[in-house]
């Protein structure tokens, strides 16, 4: 188990070609992901049932052989086992019954509710750690407290996160209560997840960009903090991702500032620039444009290298700068595979 690629890297250690998964790689972009999610039903039928979850999850590791699986689930789940109404709408994304004042955050559910609905995501989670290959590193995943709030505040996604940002300076006591809830709620969640067999962590704030000053201490490094040192002291020596996607110059130090193993990058910073900056500090993950993987040709090859070589000097898993999207080509996918495993 401990020789396993990703967890090497997540250790420090500097290897000789960089283990390599994808954000969202099940997803649209694949024929047979469409086809199982179109027995499950819908988005949410697929996340909550273990049986499909599960295959979904390994479809792009039959395919492509990642050194990662990454549990098939959503990050907005956990809304709905607080109480909120969660739906996706055709086409359009998520929406979801708003909380936007204190009333609405004191009618959400005790953290330690929420499993009765998630308890399907850890059978998922049971299931791929007797099913992935012996190499392959099982990743599990929440969504980090100021973006799923973001989320349920507005009831949809949003540009800006304007009204989470209303609400916080609205009540910034009640906001920091929702977000001292969803803390509590994660470390739970993922604590399940370690238990079913992740051994691997990673926490999505995809919309930390939009905090800024004191705000980005107080709801991205504050609670994500909060939560990887309660889910290290459960369960020692868990490695643990943390993405504060577009966080720019806060890259800076964040590792340290959390505890987290790692650092994921999106693709805003330069892998040079991040190399100096932030892989001085330990793993760091990314951060090739997704849009590659529609394009292709030389300059995905041109641009894999590239990421490879600006991070060959230290512990490095190679990664998309975000998720895949569906007008991607598989072809693409593995071109970019054998570009980073013949880097060495
Ligand atoms: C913000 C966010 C969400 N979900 C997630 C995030 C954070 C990462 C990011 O920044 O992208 C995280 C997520 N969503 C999904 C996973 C599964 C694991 C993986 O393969 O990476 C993970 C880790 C599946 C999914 N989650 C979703 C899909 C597409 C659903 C479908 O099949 O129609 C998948 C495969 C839907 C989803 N889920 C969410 C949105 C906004 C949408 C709609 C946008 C879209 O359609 O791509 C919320």
């Amino acid at each position: 188990m401990t020789d396993k690629t990703i967890l090497r890297a997540l250790r420090g250690e500097v290897l000789p070609t960089p283990p390599v998964w994808m954000m969202r790689q099940a997803g649209r972009y694949l024929p047979e992901y469409r086809a199982t999610r179109a027995q499950a039903g819908d988005f949410l039928s697929l996340c909550y049932n273990p049986d499909l979850a599960a295959e979904v999850t390994l479809q792009p590791i039959r395919r492509f052989g990642f050194d990662a699986a990454i549990l098939f689930a959503d990050i907005l789940l956990i809304a709905q086992a607080l109480g909120a109404d969660l739906w996706f709408a055709e086409g359009e994304g998520p929406r979801l019954s708003t909380v936007t004042d204190a009333a609405g955050v004191a009618a959400l559910k005790p953290a330690g509710a929420i499993h009765d609905r998630l308890s399907p995501v850890y059978e998922t989670v049971a299931i791929l750690a007797r099913e992935l290959p012996r190499e392959t590193t099982l990743i599990g995943f929440a969504g980090s407290p100021w973006t799923v709030a973001s989320y349920m505040v507005a009831g949809r996604g949003t540009p800006d996160q304007g009204p989470a940002h209303g609400f916080k300076a609205a009540d910034r006591a009640a906001f920091a209560a929702l977000i001292d809830l969803l803390a509590e709620a994660t470390v739970e969640y993922l604590s399940r997840q370690v238990q079913a067999g992740a051994e691997v962590v990673k926490l999505f704030d995809s919309w930390a960009g939009s905090l800024k000053g004191q705000d980005f201490d107080d709801f991205c490094v504050a609670p994500n903090r909060r939560i990887i040192a309660a889910l290290k002291a459960r369960h020692p020596g868990l490695p643990v991702i943390a993405f504060p996607r577009e966080a720019g110059e806060r890259y800076i130090g964040f590792a340290r500032a959390t505890g987290a193993d790692c650092v994921a990058l999106d693709n805003s910073v330069s892998p040079d620039w991040a190399a100096e900056k932030v892989q001085v500090d330990g793993c760091v993950q990314g951060n090739l444009d997704p849009r590659h993987m529609v394009t292709g040709g030389a300059a995905l090859v041109h641009e894999t290298r590239r990421v490879v070589e600006a991070f060959r000097g230290g512990p490095h898993i190679f990664n998309l700068g975000h998720g895949i999207t569906p007008d991607a080509d598989p072809e693409n996918v593995r071109l970019m595979i054998e570009t980073v495993r013949s880097a060495g």
